[in-house]
Formats: structure tokens, sequence, C-alpha cells
């Protein structure tokens, strides 16, 4: 099985939107997929539990069905930086959870496997700056502990080996966000598969401009351009054996 993480040059750059799209264009070239959201914030409180958006949107378009747990394991109401709505809640983010969650569903009878990030490249899942949780006063006395490092999500990519796609969401400040994620990808030793160009903002000045600027910026296979509104991708044959080699 191929696993594939698909980050994105910010919150809102159409991670979700192009991660549907490659879905249904890998089922139906006649593979097997599931879709996997590890950390979701911003959920809706229903019968069944938390349930997000883009997870819910990435379990429709997969053709291996799934329960929501596996999907999503790591929901969290509210819609803001995920380790703060975990620290709000007087926790933080399981990445043990996600973890073992990632090797389960390797385990499943499935071709491909795209993982949906949150924000961008470099989200925090733990930083250790923010104030004491309401309840830690109780261990005041408690010998000081090591300090605390900040943990990221991009560490997880690493760790997990998880080839890279990245998703520029083509609106004005997308030069710098994506000179910047595609450096630090690199520096992160991650593989890059290559990047995908996402018209979020169907009125960008100088488009065609700003997408050969990319291609001067990302050192990397430029594997689809998404407009605004499409509603279907064809993917090259060399990218879909690229993306399930
Ligand atoms: N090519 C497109 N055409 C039309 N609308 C788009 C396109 N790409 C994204 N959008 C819309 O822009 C918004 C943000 O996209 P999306 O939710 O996919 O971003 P994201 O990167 O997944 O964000 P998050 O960090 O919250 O996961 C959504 O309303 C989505 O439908
Ligand atoms: C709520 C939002 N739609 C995303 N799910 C989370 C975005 C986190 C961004 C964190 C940051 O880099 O500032
Ligand atoms: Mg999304």
């Amino acid at each position: 099985m191929q696993s594939v993480f698909i980050t994105g040059t910010d919150t809102d750059a159409g991670k979700t939107f192009v991660s549907v799209l490659l879905l249904e264009a890998i089922n139906r070239a006649g593979f097997r997929t599931s879709g996997f959201k590890p950390i979701a914030a911003g959920c809706e409180q229903t019968a069944e539990g938390l349930r997000n958006d883009d997870a819910l949107n990435l379990q429709r378009a997969s053709s291996h069905k799934l329960p929501y747990n596996m999907i999503n394991p790591i929901a969290l109401a509210a819609p803001i930086a995920p380790h703060i709505a975990a620290h709000n809640l007087g926790t933080r983010i399981d990445m043990q959870l996600v973890s073992k969650t990632l090797a389960a569903l390797q385990e499943e009878d499935i071709d491909f496997l795209l993982v949906e990030g949150a924000g961008g490249w470099r989200l925090p899942t733990f930083l250790p700056s923010l104030k004491p949780l309401l309840n830690e006063k109780e261990h005041e006395d408690e010998p000081q502990k090591q300090p605390q490092k900040a943990e990221f999500l991009s560490e997880f990519v690493a760790q997990a080996k998880l080839p890279v796609i990245l998703v520029v969401g083509m609106k004005l400040g997308c030069l710098n966000h994506a000179a910047l994620t595609f450096e630090q990808i690199k520096r992160d030793n991650c593989e890059l598969v290559g990047w995908i160009a996402n018209q979020v903002d169907p009125d960008m000045d100088c488009y065609a401009e700003n997408l050969a600027s990319l291609h001067a910026l990302i050192d990397a296979p430029f594997l689809a351009e998404v407009k605004h509104g499409q509603k279907s991708i064809e993917l090259a044959e060399k990218t879909l054996s690229q993306l399930l080699a």
C-alpha cells in the first residue's frame, strides 16, 4: 500500500478539496482508497460523537469504507489551532493514538491511503509555552519535570516516512508560503512527490505569472492544476504510477 501526506501552503489552501478529487481519480482507476484526517479542529457534536467536515468528505470519497474513528482519531470541537483546542480542554493531542491508527490503517486491504494534515507544514501538535492548565496547580510541590519541547505534525510525517504532496492555494502571498514550505519539507528530509496548484481564488491577478513563479520556486514534479470549481481531476499515467508505487 502507498500512503501519502497532503500538506498545504496554509489552512484553506484547498487540501480537502484537492484530496477528494485525488481519491475519486484513484478510485476511477480501479484502486481501493481511504482518506485519513488524523487531527481535525472544528467539529459538530452529533449523536455519534464529534464529526468534522474534512473527515466526512474524505470518508465519503474513499472507496474502502471505514468507521469514522479510524478516519479521524483526534476530533476537537473548536475551529482553532488544534494544540490550543486540546489545551483548552485540559489535555494534549495524543500522537500515540495517531501513530496507532496509521498503523491499523496500513493493515487494511487498500492500495492508497491519503493522509490530510491540518493547517500548513509546521502545524504544532504541542507547545510548552501555553499557560499552565487549571489542574496543574495541584502538582506544584512535585519536583520540576524535564523541560518539554515543541512538537509538530511534520515530525510525525517524517517518522512515518510519508511521502508528501504540497497543495498550493493560489492566492496573493502563496509564493512566499510555497517557497518556505518547499524548503522546509526538504530540510526535514521528507520526500516531496510533487505539488498541485489549486485555484482557491477565482479572481487572482496575474494567475499565469504566479503559476510560472511557483514553477521557478518549487523544484519538484508539478502533478496537477485544479481550477476554481473543478469537479474532477485527470491524473497522468505517470503520476498515478508514482502515487501508487
Ligand atoms: N479549487 C477550488 N474551487 C472552489 N472552491 C475551492 C477550491 N479549493 C478550495 N475551495 C474552497 O475553499 C475552502 C477551503 O478549502 P479546503 O477546506 O479544502 O482547505 P484546507 O486546506 O483543507 O483547510 P484546513 O486547513 O481547514 O483543512 C473550502 O470552502 C473549499 O470548498
Ligand atoms: C480550524 C481550521 N480550519 C484548521 N482545521 C486548523 C488550522 C490550524 C492553523 C494553525 C496555525 O498554523 O496557525
Ligand atoms: Mg481540510
